[in-house]
């Protein structure tokens, strides 16, 4: 089902959660709402699934105005960060709770339930905990069995508040890969809260860019990464430098191949990878001194200090190709910049 919010603004007293925010998902689409603590997410996210009331603007399922229909009437399902399953039922009560309490004329016959709790279970690869209570699960395991919950009455459009959140990295990891997976077996339209821009890029097939009660950008996570709206988003979305043309940096930038000339008065955003280091040459106007590096896993990011300067500059190669440099801390290189995105 397409979701469509119109010019919706919503206050809380004086204070502008959201201001004039319109977005069209498509059918299908696993979007993200992404944006740092208290850009209005989770109240964009609670307006679509009925929970507040917008001051103003219009939410669309499936082209018809749902503005004014309570949540029960718009087959939405839910996942939360806090999702409490009902800790006195087990596994396949909690998963079976949905159907159980549809009004008699649409309830599913006791055979019914049983074959789709356990096909659920099935498919969130959970089956073998069915008679287990929520507090012998893991934190993966109960997100998973919530999320299964949500399934059960086959809604159109699925709402996850960092459904993720509150679990450990590598948990974590496991459940986005097992998120876009499901997503893509079920094609339910999807929206899925996080300020987690990694995690936003993985798996959403959309993101939407949050800042301030207002959207930055929209786009696949290719776009918004290649191609940044402006300097708030380059910075959000992975890591930058930032070099700004008024502080003498155009000389710098200039001989370190990045053409300034019509840039002046400009903010340059070079992501690490788009800068390139090689062992210094003598005549070299471009050196900067290798401050140290890190692992991280396949890429190696190096901090670089310029001559003069006490601000640094990151750079991230592959591993191999750093150890072939043959580098040491306080060794001068050679920089050159492939590659920047320009904002006022
Ligand atoms: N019921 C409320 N009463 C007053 N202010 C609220 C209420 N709900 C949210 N806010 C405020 O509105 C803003 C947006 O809140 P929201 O929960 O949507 O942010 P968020 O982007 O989801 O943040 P986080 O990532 O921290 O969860 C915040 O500044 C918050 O303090």
């Amino acid at each position: 089902m397409s979701i469509s919010v119109n010019h919706i603004s919503k206050h809380f007293g004086s204070f502008s959660a959201l201001d004039n925010i319109s977005l069209d998902i498509p059918e299908g689409e696993l979007v993200a709402l992404l944006g740092p603590s208290g850009c209005g997410k989770t109240t964009l996210l609670r307006i679509i699934a009925g929970l507040e009331q917008a001051d103003q603007g219009d939410v669309f399922l499936k082209g018809d105005k749902v503005t004014d229909k309570p949540v029960k009437n718009r087959q939405i399902g839910f996942v939360f960060q806090h999702y409490a399953l009902f800790r006195h039922m087990t596994v396949f009560e909690n998963v079976a709770f949905g159907l159980r309490v549809k009004p008699r004329s649409e309830r599913p016959g006791e055979a019914i339930i049983h074959k789709k709790v356990h096909d659920l279970l099935g498919l969130v690869q959970l089956d073998w905990l069915h008679d287990r209570y929520p507090d012998q699960l893991s934190g993966g395991q109960r997100q998973r069995i919530a999320l299964a919950r949500a399934l059960a009455v086959e809604p159109s459009v699925l709402l996850l508040d960092e459904p993720f959140g509150a679990l450990d990295a590598g948990v974590r990891k496991d459940l986005r890969q097992w998120l876009r997976n499901l997503h893509h077996d079920l094609n339910v339209t999807s929206i899925f809260v996080t300020h987690d821009q990694e995690e936003a890029m993985e798996v959403a097939s959309q993101v939407v860019v949050l800042n301030h009660g207002r959207i930055e950008q929209q786009g696949a996570p290719g776009d918004i990464y290649d191609h940044p709206a402006n300097a708030f988003v380059s910075r959000f979305i992975g890591q930058t430098n930032v070099f700004n043309l008024e502080e003498h940096d155009s000389d710098w930038l200039q001989a370190a191949g990045l053409p300034t000339a019509q840039h002046y008065g400009k903010i340059a955003h070079v992501r690490p990878h788009d800068i390139v280091i090689e062992k210094s040459r003598a005549d070299s106007d471009a050196f900067v001194t290798l401050k140290d590096w890190q692992h991280l896993g396949a890429l190696i990011r190096i901090e670089l200090v310029k001559n003069g300067s006490a601000a640094s500059v990151y750079a991230e190669m592959p591993n191999d190709q750093f150890r072939r440099l043959h580098l040491n801390k306080g060794d001068k290189v050679d920089l050159r910049i492939r590659h920047a995105h320009w904002f006022h």
